[in-house]
């Protein structure tokens, strides 16, 4: 479980927000939403330390990460896949070395061990066949599934998704839900999707955060969004193309 507790954090003397708290139980599927600017990508960059807070604790099975020594928290950060908003990919090798790179950096597998990997974690997103492509040849939502296959090469607990369907069109966006969905059942993994899609919301997600006035604004089950009376929220689930059925 990851608790995340009072947790504030500003940049000089602009506050993201304060006294954030909230619980991801393991398995779960949670939605980060939120205008532009309310601190999502921060908010992500704390579960994994790669940003510290001004005060509060991210406890990851009740030991808080920001207290950790830099090998401790090495191990932690190997416990989280993330994939990228623009997928993050290395231009320069071709997309089965991308897959590679985190078992060449944080393992010492043999080439047929490799091998075997990164062929199951392509076969995972549906792309058997492009290993050899550079990635320049790959479409964005191919460059999503490749990054997706880099994000979950290392068995990651935590998988954090940045704006996963962000700038594809909506059949695309439909198979990166769908594959969001799969690698949470197939895996049994932890999954924080920061997203501004509510398509994405309803079909991915079992619980919200909505961060709003430099605070968590609303925290709940994903149904009770709509009886839900944080006005904030419901504009924005409303601004967005999804329209609240009424009661
Ligand atoms: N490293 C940083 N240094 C200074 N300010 C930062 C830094 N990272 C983020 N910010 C600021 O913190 C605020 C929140 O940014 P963040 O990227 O988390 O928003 P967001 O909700 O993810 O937005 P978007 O939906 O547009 O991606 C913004 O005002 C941003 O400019």
């Amino acid at each position: 479980m990851i608790e995340i507790k009072n947790l504030t954090k500003s940049f000089g003397d602009m506050l993201v927000w304060e006294d954030v708290s909230f619980k991801i139980e393991d398995g779960e599927t949670i939605a980060v939403i939120g205008r532009s600017g309310t601190g999502k990508s921060v908010l992500l960059k704390h579960l994994n330390a790669l940003l510290y807070p001004d005060s509060g604790e991210v406890l990851i099975d009740g030991k808080c990460i920001f207290e950790l020594s830099y090998t401790e928290l090495r191990k932690v950060r190997q416990r989280f896949g993330i994939l990228f908003q623009g997928g993050a990919l290395f231009d320069s090798i071709n997309t089965f070395e991308n897959i590679a790179f985190p078992l060449r950096y944080f393992t010492d597998q043999s080439e047929e061990e490799i091998e075997h990997n990164v062929h199951e974690a392509l076969d995972m997103v549906n792309l058997e066949s492009v290993g050899s492509k550079s990635t320049a040849e790959l479409s964005g939502g191919m460059r999503k599934r490749v990054g997706l296959a880099r994000a979950i090469i290392l068995k990651p607990d935590y998988l954090l998704y940045d704006e996963p369907t962000s700038g594809l069109d909506p059949k695309t966006s439909g198979e990166i839900n769908e594959l969001i969905i799969t690698m949470a059942d197939s895996l049994d993994i932890t999954s924080i999707v920061i997203t501004h899609d509510m398509h994405s919301v309803l079909e991915v997600a079992e619980t919200v955060a909505f961060l709003d006035d430099q605070k968590l604004s609303w925290f709940g089950k994903k149904d009770d969004m709509q009886n839900s009376d944080n006005k904030q929220l419901l504009d924005f689930i409303t601004a967005s193309e999804y329209q609240i059925k009424p009661n």
